[in-house]
């Protein structure tokens, strides 16, 4: 898709919006080792949800929790290479923006980490 048919609808430029997004997902994924780190947490928590039998509502909040935390570090990633677009030099302003995106995520991140200790601690006691 050129940068001039952004008016063109219909179902090849959704599947070219899908691609794209694609390779955006894989960008990030390559270079960035946190998003490497939430989805291994990702998929050994979903691992868990499922030897534990996790009840529809706990399954909700999990992967809501899980998207939501991709979504950040994804937004995150495209702000800092933004920032980078704008400036390589060192600026004030640019530290800013990038450590405030990365205090959305650290926030998220505690967060996400407390309401995991809510849905997996009592599953886990209920075991012994
Ligand atoms: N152009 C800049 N001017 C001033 N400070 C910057 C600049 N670029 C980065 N920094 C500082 O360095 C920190 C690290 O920036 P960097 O772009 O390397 O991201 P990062 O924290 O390594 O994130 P990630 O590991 O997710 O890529 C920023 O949070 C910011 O404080």
């Amino acid at each position: 898709m050129g940068l001039h048919d952004r008016n063109k609808r219909g179902f090849k430029r959704l599947l070219r919006s899908f691609f794209y997004a694609s390779q955006g997902f894989k960008y990030v994924l390559k270079h960035e080792q946190n998003m490497q780190i939430h989805l291994l947490v990702a998929i050994v928590t979903v691992f868990a949800a499922f030897l534990l039998q996790f009840p529809v509502g706990h399954w909700v909040v999990l992967l809501l929790v899980i998207a939501s935390m991709f979504a950040l570090e994804i937004m995150n990633t495209a702000i800092e290479r933004t920032v980078d677009l704008v400036t390589e030099e060192y600026h004030p302003l640019a530290k800013r923006a990038k450590d405030i995106a990365a205090a959305a995520v650290f926030i998220y991140c505690l967060f996400a980490v407390a309401i995991g200790c809510i849905l997996f601690i009592p599953a886990l006691l209920e075991l012994f």
